[in-house]
């Protein structure tokens, strides 16, 4: 078990702590492409921490390495102070890790409800059988689930929706039951697959604030990737900047912004 205690302190005076994810090192190759170089960095207890880069940089790749979706060729992932291994998706869930995807994945034939009550289901304990002989006990739970939904749902604004199939809602309003779903789960680290993507201002917007209250009012680890600099830029507490799968950057916004290697990087400027 390693050392998690150090911390520090934002500008804007939150207190983020030690080492929550740390990636050693990694390298992923899809046949002979090295999507992903030798790369390095953490994500602390309590922080918002973005993934950025111009395309094919490496984004993604990265994102399903830290869900464990994609297993590195080299280097160590290290979650709450264990090497995680590879493993099954639900016993990444288990870790206390959930994400949304750029092309939301949702039921679009079930309410808002019943999508976001799938987001508990790895928490469930009552498997058809026991629900059968202690049937008290599974209504008990599932009483216990719905309060926890309902909570979120008041959280996120989404309560005229509920009942409406997901299929009828509007762009934006379906990433935030996305978002709801992910939440259901009680994750320790939320991973946001650009969560801004194809949304208007005023929808960035309110996706910007219901970020920035999950992370306060849940203490949510939140690591997210995102195309659009003003977004991430307010957002984020640091930012690692990837570009033809390496790091170029790793800061707080200003620092990254004042980098010559990203301004480069976005400019478009040649490679040796
Ligand atoms: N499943 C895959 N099989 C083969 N090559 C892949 C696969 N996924 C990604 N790549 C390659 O790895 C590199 C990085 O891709 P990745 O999608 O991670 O970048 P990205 O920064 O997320 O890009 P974008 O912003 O365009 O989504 C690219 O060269 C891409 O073609």
């Amino acid at each position: 078990m390693k050392d998690m205690s150090e911390g520090y302190t934002t500008a804007d005076g939150r207190r983020i702590g030690g080492v929550l994810m740390e990636m050693k090192n990694i390298t992923l190759r899809f046949g002979g492409v090295e999507a992903i170089k030798d790369i390095s960095f953490d994500i602390r207890d309590g922080e918002i921490r973005a993934i950025i880069g111009p395309n094919g940089a490496g984004k993604s790749s990265m994102l399903n390495v830290i869900s464990g979706f994609y297993v590195p060729q080299e280097g160590e992932v290290w979650f709450k102070g264990y090497r995680r291994g590879p493993m099954k998706p639900y016993r990444v869930a288990r870790l206390g890790i959930a994400r949304t995807f750029q092309n939301i994945a949702l039921f679009d034939g079930m309410s808002v409800l019943d999508n976001i009550m799938t987001g508990r289901l790895t928490l469930m304990k009552s498997g058809l059988l026991s629900q059968a002989i202690w049937w008290g006990a599974a209504q008990r739970e599932e009483t216990e689930h719905r309060e926890k939904v309902e909570k979120i749902i008041d959280f996120l604004e989404i309560q005229p929706i509920r009942k409406t199939p997901v299929g009828r809602l509007p762009y934006g309003l379906k990433k935030r039951v996305e978002l709801a779903r992910a939440l259901a789960a009680e994750p320790k680290l939320l991973l946001l697959d650009e969560p801004m993507a194809g949304m208007n201002v005023e929808e960035k917007e309110d996706m910007s604030r219901f970020i920035l209250d999950v992370n306060d009012e849940f203490s949510t680890t939140i690591a997210l990737i995102e195309h659009d600099m003003g977004v991430v830029m307010d957002l984020s507490d640091r930012v690692v900047v990837m570009d033809y799968g390496k790091k170029i950057g790793d800061g707080t916004p200003d620092e990254v912004r004042n980098n010559q290697e990203v301004i480069d990087a976005y400019l478009g400027v040649a490679h040796d």
